[in-house]
Formats: structure tokens, C-alpha cells, sequence
């Protein structure tokens, strides 16, 4: 599959949202932290700003749903527009019938872990998702240091993926930026969620450039060995 870069508008400015989507015209989807002060300890945004968020770029939306009860909320961001849904499955109450009620809203299903959620009790659930992230920070906040201890587990996830012959997106997300995500990449991830790297950059869509150019790079090295 061909890598993804998918900027954060957590690093955005959020009282420019549609300028902000704009400014990273060229990346493959937005990335839209979902968070309620309960699950992490930070609030942002919700239901009604997706449904406006959609309608004012071309860009598909996936929703990272940082929320207690995402059995509840997720099908709603699908209503609104988004067009991929992330739910934590440390907070899901049943996330098989929640990966299959997004997917029959015509959402992609997609499955988070924590840095501390191994990933192996989770192996026969991953037919279920069309993506898992893998957080590379603990969520709650963007600009903090990439965790280097989740190379193994998306080494491991990786290896499930294969060997299931699955069609599955790994995503990382948290500290992905031009100094990470070729290791990122070598790892096995394909789709790279970049926050400041995106938005603290003085030109966003060229930041873009360089980090699409530099996983494209190093998934080709773990593909070919050379
Ligand atoms: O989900 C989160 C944080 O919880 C992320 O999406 C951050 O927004 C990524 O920001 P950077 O680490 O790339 O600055």
C-alpha cells in the first residue's frame, strides 16, 4: 500500500480550521483528535465542528475519538462526514459490533491502542478493522516525544497483518516527524499522523512533501531490504 501522511489539526489553529485544511492540500486525509477531558485529560473538539470541517474541504477526515463511550458517539462522526472513525479500545464496551456498525454506515473502521495495550489479545479482532493505530505517545496532547519502546509492537502488528494476508492500515501517531518516521516506516506502519511536525513547519504542505518522500523511502528499504 502506498504510505499516507495525515496532518493533526490538534497543532492547527483551530479558529482557522478550513484555512488550516486548505494549507495541507495534498495530504491523504486529515486527522481529527476527538478528545473529552475523561478518557485523556484535554477537550477539544466534537460532533458539530467535524459536520462543518467536512463540508469545507475535499479532504476525507478521520476521526482519533479520544472519548469515553465511542459505542455511542463514533456512528454520529460518520454521520457528520467523517469518513474514517478511530475508537480506543481501552474504552469500547463491545468494539466488534462497534468496527461493524461504522462499517455499515459506510465508514472505514479503525481500532487504537495505548502505548500499554499489547496488540496479540486483539489478533482475531483485526479482520473486523480496515485500520489500527498505534499510538506512539500517550494521547491527550501533541508535541511530545515520540516513544521509541513502540518499535516492537509495530514490528509485531506488522507480522499479525502479514501473516493474516489482511488489506489493514498501521497507523502511528504522537512524535512522528522527520526525525522518527523512517523508523516508523522500517517498523512496518504505512499511515503517519504528524501534528507539529505539519503545523509547526513554516510551509505545511511542503512539510507534507518531505515526509511522505522520507517514509516512501524507508518502506521501500523494509521491502526490499536494500
Ligand atoms: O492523538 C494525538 C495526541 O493525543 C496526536 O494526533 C497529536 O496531535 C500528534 O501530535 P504530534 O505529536 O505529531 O505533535
Amino acid at each position: 500500500m502506498a504510505v499516507q501522511i495525515n496532518p493533526s489539526i490538534l497543532s492547527a489553529d483551530f479558529a482557522r480550521l478550513a484555512d488550516e485544511a486548505k494549507a495541507v492540500e495534498g495530504a491523504d486525509w486529515l486527522h481529527v483528535d476527538v478528545m473529552d477531558n475523561h478518557f485523556v485529560p484535554n477537550l477539544t473538539l466534537g460532533v458539530p465542528i467535524v459536520e462543518s470541517l467536512a463540508k469545507a474541504t475535499d479532504t476525507p477526515l478521520d476521526c482519533h475519538l479520544m472519548i469515553e463511550d465511542p459505542d455511542r458517539w463514533a456512528p454520529q462522526y460518520i454521520e457528520a462526514g467523517a469518513s474514517s472513525v478511530t475508537f480506543h479500545v481501552e474504552a469500547a464496551a463491545a468494539p466488534v459490533r462497534l468496527a461493524r456498525e461504522i462499517r455499515a454506515k459506510g465508514g472505514r473502521a479503525s481500532m487504537a491502542l495505548k502505548p500499554a495495550t499489547p496488540i496479540e489479545p486483539y489478533e482475531d479482532l483485526l479482520p473486523e478493522l480496515d485500520m489500527l493505530l498505534i499510538m506512539t505517545v500517550e494521547p491527550g496532547f501533541g508535541g511530545q516525544a515520540f516513544l521509541d519502546i513502540m518499535l516492537p509492537k509495530i514490528r509485531r502488528t506488522r507480522q499479525l497483518i502479514d501473516k493474516h494476508g489482511l488489506d489493514l492500515w498501521l497507523q502511528v501517531d504522537g512524535g512522528v516527524s522527520a526525525g522518527t518516521i523512517e523508523r516508523c516506516a522500517e517498523a512496518g506502519a504505512d499511515v503517519f499522523v504528524a501534528g507539529s511536525a505539519v503545523y509547526g513547519a513554516e510551509d505545511p504542505a511542503a512539510a507534507v512533501r518531505g515526509l511522505r518522500a522520507q517514509a516512501e523511502a524507508a518502506c521501500d528499504h523494509r521491502a526490499t531490504g536494500r
